[in-house]
């Protein structure tokens, strides 16, 4: 099956400096991807090539099998693109520019008003037809973005930071209709926002650096780094000593006389161990809880902010 994308060896050089090199990423399926990185990291090259604004200096993308580089018109037509600043113009009517975008995109002319009336309902426009762009609230024109970016019905869509200025109702609405539009395509949502991701993102590409440094599903990346400590309450507890003689246990501090926090390099069996062990010895254990890492200081970690843990 042909991939809906696929970027093979992407590297881009602005004059002298790389600001990206040698990202592979292959994309098979609907559902939304996060493109995650700091400022500088290299979305927005990725991106810009991705769709078609930007010549690569090295390696290839393929939109469902059509090279961007070599026939950019044929690609162009199996892609949509929201740039961070939506380009809209403020003195037509949404109308006026749903209807300029699929000329811009080669639409044939008879397809073009049932697209324009599906677009609309999909995106909830429909009751704005007539209004001036500029007279729309900022969650309404990133509707009317989004509706530019899928009008030609497109198998992938790159979104470039679509929440950045709205308030939360609209963040919220925004959200729900990018999960309605991932329903039947492929979604590339690109943000700095950590939470963001989390909540929309089914798999997850974090880039750094010009690299990819992360690629996965977004479960594995919540749990790539494992727990290393555990809070333990015991209403018969033991001391400090005892708790250092488990196996596998590196450091024991007791928080409160029932409750210590234990630290340990290997999380495989050391809940069973300490459990094993309590009841043994009559320690009355009442509760274990692993302390998740939080995913900001996964990020961290993967940026090379913070040095990794086990
Ligand atoms: N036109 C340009 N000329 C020279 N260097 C550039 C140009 N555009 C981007 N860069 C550099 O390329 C690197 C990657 O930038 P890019 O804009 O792709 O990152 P980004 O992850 O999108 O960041 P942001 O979220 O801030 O846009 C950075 O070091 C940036 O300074």
């Amino acid at each position: 099956m042909t991939p809906i994308l696929k970027i093979d060896n992407l590297s881009h050089r602005y004059s002298k400096a790389w600001a990206i090199t040698n990202i592979q990423l292959e994309i098979n399926q609907t559902g939304i991807l996060g493109l995650l990185g700091s400022n500088g990291a290299g979305k927005s090259t990725t991106m810009n090539i991705m769709c078609g604004v930007l010549n690569q200096t090295e390696g290839r993308v393929l939109i469902e099998g059509v090279d961007m580089r070599t026939n950019p018109e044929e690609a162009k037509k199996k892609i949509g693109f929201l740039p961070q600043n939506a380009p809209l113009y403020m003195d037509l009517t949404v109308d006026e520019y749903l209807n300029h975008c699929a000329w811009l995109r080669l639409m044939d002319k008879n397809t073009i008003p049932s697209a324009l009336q599906e677009v609309k309902e999909r995106c909830g426009i429909s009751h704005f037809s007539n209004r001036l762009i500029g007279n729309l609230s900022g969650g309404y024109r990133q509707r009317v973005g989004i509706a530019q970016a899928i009008i030609h019905r497109p198998q992938l869509v790159v979104l470039d930071e679509p929440t950045n200025g709205l308030d939360p109702n609209q963040i919220i609405e925004v959200r729900a209709l990018i999960k309605e539009i991932a329903v039947d395509r492929a979604v590339i949502f690109s943000s700095h926002i950590l939470s963001e991701v989390q909540v929309l993102c089914k798999d997850i590409v974090m880039i750094e650096g010009g690299k990819i440094v992360f690629t996965d599903t977004m479960d594995a990346f919540n749990n790539y780094i494992k727990p290393h400590s555990a809070l333990v309450t015991m209403e018969n507890p033991p001391t400090t000593a005892d708790l250092l003689n488990i196996p596998g246990i590196t450091q024991a501090n007791f928080l409160t006389d029932n409750q210590a926090r234990v630290f340990f390099n290997d999380q495989q069996q050391i809940t069973e161990k300490i459990i094993e062990i309590s009841v043994q010895k009559g320690w009355r254990l009442t509760e274990i809880t692993l302390d998740k890492t939080s995913i900001d200081e996964i990020f961290a970690q993967l940026s090379n902010k913070i040095p990794k843990q086990n």
